[in-house]
């Protein structure tokens, strides 16, 4: 950025994902030294909120979501930058914002930057787009930050892409896909290029299947507003999960810069076939539609899974199977590739598979056949497990601070292109047009039993190992 003060506005700052991700993310960035040399960040919302209570607020976030005790002098310190702006923001009315970010330069500089985050429910972004524009909030070399899903279907994506694109240029545009944040998923990359030992096994002549399970014990209790509008298939199928298969099934890009990882990731993404409302299947869990906020008769699926093929030379026949729900029996993050048997004498040891998990700082597992050592030709697997926190001198960064910082030092290689997510959506559509009736479940269980049928016969990978 051209200066080194930045005014960041966050929209939504009293909402859940402020305070379990983006609040947290700026106390670390602060106290990692990574926040720009002066800088104020303003809360926005509906309501009317003092800059004290604001503070109150965050102190509270920090305390339940971030290190639990802060030191004091340097709470302080962040605190002091903290400001609220209320009674809202949207064409014609501003609320209190225009003021509280003059204030804001005038006490850090009137060369500051604009940082914009929207952690706001996807149906806010357009009017706040557009007030935005309105009110000359998109110069002072401002950088917007749209919260995923971007869109809601085919149709909501391409009328919020003209409008962002109606108001300021792709390069001020950074949609957040904080799965492509993650360590692990970046390290993705690394296993895959790297160590030819992988990367000549990734593809359809070793693969037979690749799972990517995501399933939660978590609920949506507090958010369950949100929840109901959109669902497990738009939630994390259509966003996170497509990401992640993209970050599996791309080809080698030239190099790993924001450009051409982007190309990679959207070519890929090309060769996705639209989803078939019959290999996919929804569920509900039982006790769903009792939560404050969820209408009585509500047909939201709290649960999706889906086979998903990548119509390219390298995938050609290779199910991608994706899962996630909430209230299961456990919560991981895995992507699994299931390898075809070696031919040979040994053919039919079965369970040869490689497990990446892409929660924390990530990890890899295998088990590998081996003879037992011993007079007679004894057969027995073995694990082989690297952690990656493990690592000496290993300081990993949680998605949200990493994205946040590149936001700050305008790199935009894990951010979703406008061109990726459109073809996200076509490949949704189809879904989204004949959505599957949600089976029930019961919460603490492994979601509906018909969705093992998906994956072909070999079943739920991770799941047999978390047990
Ligand atoms: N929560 C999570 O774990 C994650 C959420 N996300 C994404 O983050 C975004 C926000 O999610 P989350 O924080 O859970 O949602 P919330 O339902 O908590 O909403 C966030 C805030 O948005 C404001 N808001 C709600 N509706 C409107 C509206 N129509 N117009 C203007 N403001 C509105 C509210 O603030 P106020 O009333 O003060 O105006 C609310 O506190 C979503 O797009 C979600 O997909 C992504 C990853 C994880
Ligand atoms: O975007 C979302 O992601 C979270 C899972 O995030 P993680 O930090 O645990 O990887 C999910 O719970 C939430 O429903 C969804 O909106």
């Amino acid at each position: 950025m051209a200066s080194d003060a930045t005014i960041f506005t966050l929209f939504g700052a009293t909402g859940d994902l402020a305070k379990r991700m983006v609040l947290p993310a700026f106390w670390d960035l602060f106290t990692r030294g990574l926040m720009p040399k002066r800088w104020r960040l303003i809360g926005n919302g509906r309501g009317e909120v003092s800059d004290e209570e604001f503070r109150d607020h965050v102190r509270s976030v920090l305390e339940q979501f971030g290190p639990g005790d802060l030191p004091e002098g340097k709470w302080r310190e962040f605190a002091d930058n903290l400001r609220f702006s209320g009674g809202g923001f949207r064409p014609g009315d501003p609320g209190t914002l225009v003021e509280v970010i003059g204030t804001a330069l005038d006490e850090v500089g009137a060369d500051a930057n604009y940082i914009h985050y929207l952690a706001l429910p996807p149906g806010a972004f357009a009017k706040i787009t557009e007030a935005l524009a309105e009110y000359k909030l998109l110069g002072h070399d401002a950088r917007v930050v749209y919260e995923k899903p971007f869109g809601t279907s085919l149709k909501t994506f391409r009328e919020l892409d003209e409008l962002v694109h109606s108001v300021m240029s792709e390069s001020q545009v950074y949609r957040i896909d904080h799965f492509l944040g993650k360590e692990a998923t970046q390290n993705l990359h690394v296993l895959r290029f790297a160590n030819p030992m992988i990367g000549s096994i990734w593809d359809a002549r070793s693969v037979c299947q690749v799972q990517i399970d995501v399933p939660e014990t978590l609920g949506v209790s507090d958010r369950a507003e949100f929840y109901d509008a959109n669902g497990a298939f738009r939630d994390m199928i259509a966003t996170h999960l497509f990401q992640v298969a993209a970050e599996v099934a791309m080809e080698p890009p030239h190099s790993l810069s924001a450009d051409d990882l982007q190309a990679a990731r959207t070519d890929v993404l090309e060769h996705f076939r639209p989803l078939a409302p019959d290999e996919v299947i929804f569920g509900q869990f039982d006790g769903y539609r009792e939560l404050p906020d969820v209408p009585d008769d509500s047909t939201t699926d709290t649960y999706a899974a889906a086979q998903l093929w990548v119509d390219s030379e390298r995938w050609a026949g290779v199910p991608f199977v994706l899962r996630s729900g909430k209230r299961m029996h456990r919560g991981y993050q895995e992507v699994s590739l299931v390898l075809r048997p070696e031919p040979g004498p040994l053919s039919g040891v079965p369970d040869s598979i490689l497990r990446m998990s892409l929660s924390g700082a990530g990890s890899m597992a295998a088990r590998l056949m081996v003879k037992k050592p011993g007079p007679d030709l004894e057969l027995a697997t073995r694990p082989i497990e690297i952690n990656l926190g493990d690592v000496p001198g290993t300081d990993p960064m949680p998605p949200y601070v990493s994205l946040l910082h590149d936001v700050i030092i305008g790199d935009r290689s894990l951010f979703t292109s406008s061109q990726s997510l459109e073809r996200a959506w076509e490949v949704a559509e189809p879904v989204l047009a004949d959505p599957p009736t949600p089976q029930p479940y019961a919460p603490g269980s492994w979601g509906p039993a018909d969705a093992v049928e998906l994956t072909d016969g070999i079943g739920w990978v991770a799941e047999r190992a978390a047990g």
